[in-house]
Parts: C-alpha cells; structure tokens; sequence
C-alpha cells in the first residue's frame, strides 16, 4: 500500500533535505522521497511556548505550506517533553506590552496550524500539558510515546483555558470527556489518553511515532488534495471564525486575567513548586 511504502521511507531515514535553520527554535525537514515535513521544537529544557518559539512555530508552518509538502508532523527535539505549554515566565509579572505580543501570536499560530491545508499529525515524544495538548489537538493525528501525560490542566493552575483551547481538545473528545477532564485539569497518561480518544496510537519510540504519522498522512496518497483540504477547513471554519471574529475580546481577557494579583500570586506558588520538585530529586 502506498502509505506503508511512505512511512517505510520515512523511517529507513530516506533523502531527507533540511529546509530550515533560520528560525533557532524550530528546524523543518522534508523527505524528498515523501515529501512530508517534519516540524520540531527545540527550546530546551522543556519547548515552552514563549513569544519567540510561537513565532518560529508560525514561520515554520508557513514554509510547510509554502513548499507544498504532502503533511506536516510535529515533533519534539527532548526526549522527554512535547511542550510543557505555554511559558509560565510570560504571564508571571510580565511586561504588558510583550504580554499582548506574545498572546497575539499564540492566536496567530494556533489559526494557522487548526487552519493548516496540508494534512497534519503530532508525534508526541513527550509530555504533553496545557499549550502542548493545545498544539497536539490542533493536528488531525495524534501518536504518543508511552509513560508521558497530556492534558489540558489549566484549572490547576486557576486559569481557564480560552474557548478555542476547548474547541481543539472538542474536536477530539466527546462533549461529556472534554468538559469533565478540563474542569479537573485532567492529565491523561499515554494509555488512558488511548482509551478516551484523546490520542490516536501508541508508539515504542518517536522514530515508530514519527512512521505512524507518516502513514496516517499516507492515507491521503489518492485524495484530491484541494478536496481533502477544502474539506478540513469546512469542518474547522465555525471554530476558526469564532477566534477571528473574537480575536480583540480574547486578547483583553487574557491581559486582564493575567493582571490580577490572585492570579500572579497563584502563578508564583506554582513555578516555585516546579522548582522545588527539581531540588528534591
Ligand atoms: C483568558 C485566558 C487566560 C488564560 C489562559 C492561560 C492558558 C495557559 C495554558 C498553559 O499552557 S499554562 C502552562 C501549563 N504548563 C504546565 O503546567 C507545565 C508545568 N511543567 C511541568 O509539569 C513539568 O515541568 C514537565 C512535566 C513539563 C517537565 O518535567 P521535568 O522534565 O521534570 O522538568 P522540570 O519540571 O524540572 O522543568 C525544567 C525547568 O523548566 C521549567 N518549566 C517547566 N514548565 C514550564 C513552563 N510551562 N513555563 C516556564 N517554565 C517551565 C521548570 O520550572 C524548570 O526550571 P528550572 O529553572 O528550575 O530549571
């Protein structure tokens, strides 16, 4: 079958082009053989969603689509950690002016990766909370390496996640999963993620994850790719519309959220035990 062919080529290695380094936080590679991209993050320790890694995101989605490859893979660089989500330092006693910045492109990079017309799979080598869940739901695909957790915990940490968070992890979950697991703050190993849907497949290794998104893409091989992709935004429109149409509102709300002062002393609490947990081990 010709999507077992391309996942082969794709994990034997195949003639793989390196297409991207001017972006530092990203690096975009593409199979010539499959035409397929691979999209990984690279912001040690943990890939959090800071401004500049949202904005390389973006740059890097864009050369996907720009060069006509046949899907997008996200991926991760650590071994241990997809995203730890979105990075706690700008929310925590920020600058306003990068504040509005930075939460401006999470929306621009969210619209352009739930919007992307290439097909798109996440090869989740690791954990995987809040701004991480966020970008793997946002992807038609999801395989994920066992012993990692994913969810979206955002109530844990007294915030609540935006509507368009929710539609992603909606587009995924049933309405009853999604809203019991979001208002626990719910975070799914790998194998109960299985079991709710939240991921697609298990993988032993990112390299096995990495073939299994290949050949979901694959499934694609003998699709009218304008159809396919014409089709995927009509199923995505009314969630896409609802960020456009909302974008000012959104933007105010989260500045607003982040300006309360129980918020950042929550905030504060947090990343301490974060730190606390490092010195214990
Ligand atoms: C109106 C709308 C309003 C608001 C909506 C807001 C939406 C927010 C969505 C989000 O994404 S909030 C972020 C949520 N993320 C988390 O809760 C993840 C927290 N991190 C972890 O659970 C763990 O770090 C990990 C499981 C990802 C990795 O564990 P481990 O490998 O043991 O690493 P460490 O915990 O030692 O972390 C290393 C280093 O990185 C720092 N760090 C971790 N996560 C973040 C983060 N999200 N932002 C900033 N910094 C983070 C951690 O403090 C350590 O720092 P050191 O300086 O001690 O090295």
């Amino acid at each position: 079958m010709l999507h077992t062919n391309l996942s082969r080529l794709l994990a034997s290695g195949g003639p793989k082009r390196l297409i991207s380094t001017v972006n530092k936080l990203t690096t975009v590679e593409v199979n010539d053989k499959t035409g397929i991209a691979i999209l990984t993050m690279n912001r040690p320790p943990v890939n959090g969603l800071n401004l500049e890694l949202l904005q390389d995101l973006k740059s890097s989605i864009d050369e996907i689509e720009g060069n006509k490859s046949r899907g997008l893979i996200l991926t991760s660089s650590s071994p241990t950690i997809f995203s730890a989500g979105l990075d706690i330092l700008e929310m925590y006693k920020p600058d306003m002016d990068r504040c509005r910045a930075f939460w401006s492109q999470l929306q621009e990079t969210w619209l352009a990766l739930y919007g992307s017309s290439v097909p798109t799979a996440a090869a989740i080598n690791g954990h995987s909370p809040a701004g991480g869940c966020l970008l793997a739901t946002s992807c038609e695909y999801r395989v994920m390496v066992p012993k990692f957790t994913i969810g979206l915990n955002e109530t844990q940490l007294g915030m609540i996640a935006p509507q368009w968070f929710m539609s992603a992890f909606l587009s995924v979950l049933p309405q009853r999963e999604a809203e019991r697991a979001l208002n626990q703050g719910r975070m799914f190993t790998t194998e109960e993620a299985l079991r709710v849907g939240l991921i697609d497949e298990t993988a032993n290794s990112k390299e096995e994850a990495i073939e299994k998104c290949a050949a979901f893409i694959g499934t694609f091989a003998k699709v009218n790719p304008l159809a396919r992709s014409l089709t995927k935004q009509q199923f995505r429109a009314a969630d896409l519309q609802q960020l456009k149409n909302g974008r000012k509102e959104d933007l105010e709300k989260f500045l607003f959220t982040v300006s309360q002062p129980a918020l950042q002393k929550g905030l504060g609490i947090y990343l301490e035990g974060l730190k606390k947990k490092v010195k214990k081990q």
